[in-house]
């Protein structure tokens, strides 16, 4: 197994504009590392720096233990799947999916067949051209051929974006398998935070030119590094709350605070951490007004009873388990909870 990669104070602007600012990365051997951030964070342009096709201002990039300044992308030992329309129309599945291998091995018939099954793909679908593909098949093939030639380091540019939410549920998880049968490092940029969270076993998050946060998708989740970042792989509901050092004191209970806070501010919980429960339970009583049902679960917009002021929540439940609206209900809090103090500078 290689080294994986590793990025080191990785610096690009474009004229003045700076988008990346001393970004360090690693994806560990063998993971699939996701990068997440909003438009325009410089996602893109951290794999085209990865894989030589631009040259960063300043910094490093390792690929499996070997530095890469000098090394063009020919010779990066990289597998490199955009978002679409990245096959050869002229050649065959079989003539894309060993397009990158010497010529000895192209004349193996085993290599194809053997490349489609890891994406799960029939091996008749070897003589057909990539017009003759859906969008997700043509997805599996350039995934292939990036792992037909045993790469170091697999990037993947938003390669389910162009597809529809079955073919991409599909799709998605022909990938996830074929990268993990051959424990391929695999650097995943997606804007899709759900996918990060499910698919990754690290998820890296980019804002403002660095990586602010990388770690387990539970880590990213539950303890993000700040407010920002917490409001971007998620829901949340601001609750106010006196802040007591390790606890906050809310209308509807205490709950625990990671990071140490003091003073009159509020927390920020995650919906699926407002517990409804019957009314006589609960630490505080509400009211549901509101049920935005989707499926499985369900959002339910609630009132508190407060004896001053007015106090909205938004809470998730199972499906089954959904109040109907004007529904009276008991509530308290689980888990921990990110302190937001007022007056805070606000990043983008
Ligand atoms: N070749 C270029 N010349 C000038 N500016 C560029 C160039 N490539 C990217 N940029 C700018 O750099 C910034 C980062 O772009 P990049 O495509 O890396 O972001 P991204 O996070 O991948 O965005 P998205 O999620 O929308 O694809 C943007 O402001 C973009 O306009």
């Amino acid at each position: 197994m290689s080294g994986g990669m590793k990025v080191t104070g990785l610096a690009k602007s474009y004229g003045t504009a700076k988008v990346l600012d001393g970004l360090d990365l690693t994806a560990p051997a063998g993971q699939l590392t996701a990068l997440i951030g909003r438009s325009g964070s410089g996602k893109t342009t951290l794999l085209r720096l990865i894989a030589g096709f631009d040259r960063p201002d300043a910094g490093t990039v390792m690929i499996a233990d070997r530095p890469m300044a000098d090394v063009p992308p020919e010779r990066r030992r990289i597998g490199y799947v955009p978002q679409e329309g990245s096959l050869f129309p002229h050649l065959t599945v079989a003539g894309n999916v060993t397009f990158g291998l010497p010529r000895r091995a192209r004349r193996d018939r085993h290599v194809v067949a053997d490349m489609l099954e890891l994406v799960a793909l029939d091996h008749r679908y070897a003589r057909r051209y990539p017009h003759q593909l859906s969008g997700g098949e043509q997805q599996r093939v350039a995934l292939a051929r990036a792992l037909a030639t045993r790469p170091d380091l697999v990037l993947l540019d938003e390669p389910f974006s162009a597809l529809d939410a079955e073919l991409r549920a599909d799709t998605r998880r022909a990938v996830t398998a074929a990268l993990a049968a051959t424990a391929a490092t695999t650097v995943l940029v997606t804007h899709d935070q759900a996918e990060a969270l499910s698919l990754a076993a690290q998820v890296a998050v980019l804002r403002d030119g660095v990586i602010v946060q990388a770690g387990s998708p539970e880590a990213v989740y539950r303890r993000p590094a700040d407010d920002v970042v917490a409001a971007f792989v998620g829901e949340l509901t601001m609750i106010p709350a006196q802040l007591t050092g390790d606890t906050a004191e809310t209308p509807i209970g205490p709950i625990a605070l990671p990071h140490p806070a003091y003073g009159d501010g509020a927390v920020l919980v995650r919906p699926e951490q407002v517990m409804i429960t019957d009314p006589e339970n609960g630490f505080a009583r509400a009211k549901a007004v509101t049920i935005d049902f989707r499926g499985h679960d369900g959002l339910v917009e609630l009132l508190v009873d407060a004896e001053r002021g007015h106090l909205t929540l938004t809470a998730r439940t199972a499906g089954q388990l959904l109040p109907a609206p004007g529904q009276r209900v008991g509530l308290h809090l689980t888990g921990t909870a990110l302190a937001s103090t007022p007056g805070k500078p606000r990043r983008k």
